[in-house]
């Protein structure tokens, strides 16, 4: 599985923190910044995972800012991203079986790095359980055609 992670400088600390916990699942990562505790502005870095996984390039993405909103609202904005703010461990099990998400937010200033730990090692290697949460989430595609899919990213 190939995962692409990015952070704002609210979440640089725990992207730093939640790279050791991907290497130690023995997950190979691209990290799209951003790289310091500098202040930068979250829609630039949500925006290159969110794509670079609906053109398929990754498996899976990871956003992190102080409080997960700004980079899951970002996420979702991009056609054929299904993103997840996570802060508690049962949401990431339900999510991955219900929503098939491919990509989870999560707040570095909501949480600390042994609760994000689990909740990426769950949100990982939890399977989608199909059937009628599929069913659902075609008609969450039906809405994405409606405002417009097709100017959205190459490829999703
Ligand atoms: O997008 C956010 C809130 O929805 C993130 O938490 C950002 O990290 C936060 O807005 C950054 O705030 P700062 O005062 O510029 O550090």
């Amino acid at each position: 599985m190939k995962v692409a992670i990015a952070a704002d400088h609210g979440g640089f600390t725990l992207k730093e923190s939640v790279k050791k916990k991907l290497e130690s699942m023995g997950l190979s990562y691209h990290d799209f910044g951003t790289y310091s505790e500098a202040s930068v502005d979250y829609p630039d870095y949500g925006i290159q995972v969110a794509e670079a996984v609906a053109r398929g390039e990754y498996d899976r993405g990871i956003l992190i800012c102080g409080t997960g909103l700004g980079m899951s609202i970002v996420a979702n904005k991009v056609p054929g991203i299904r993103c997840a703010l996570l802060h508690d461990t049962f949401s990431a099990k339900a999510t991955r079986e219900h929503n098939d998400t491919n990509v989870m937010a999560m707040g570095a200033r909501v949480i600390g790095a042994g609760l994000a730990d689990d909740i990426v090692e769950l949100w990982l290697t939890t399977e989608f359980s199909g059937g009628r949460h599929a069913t659902r989430i075609g008609k969450i595609g039906d809405i994405e055609q409606r405002y417009g899919r097709e100017e959205g990213v190459t490829g999703c």
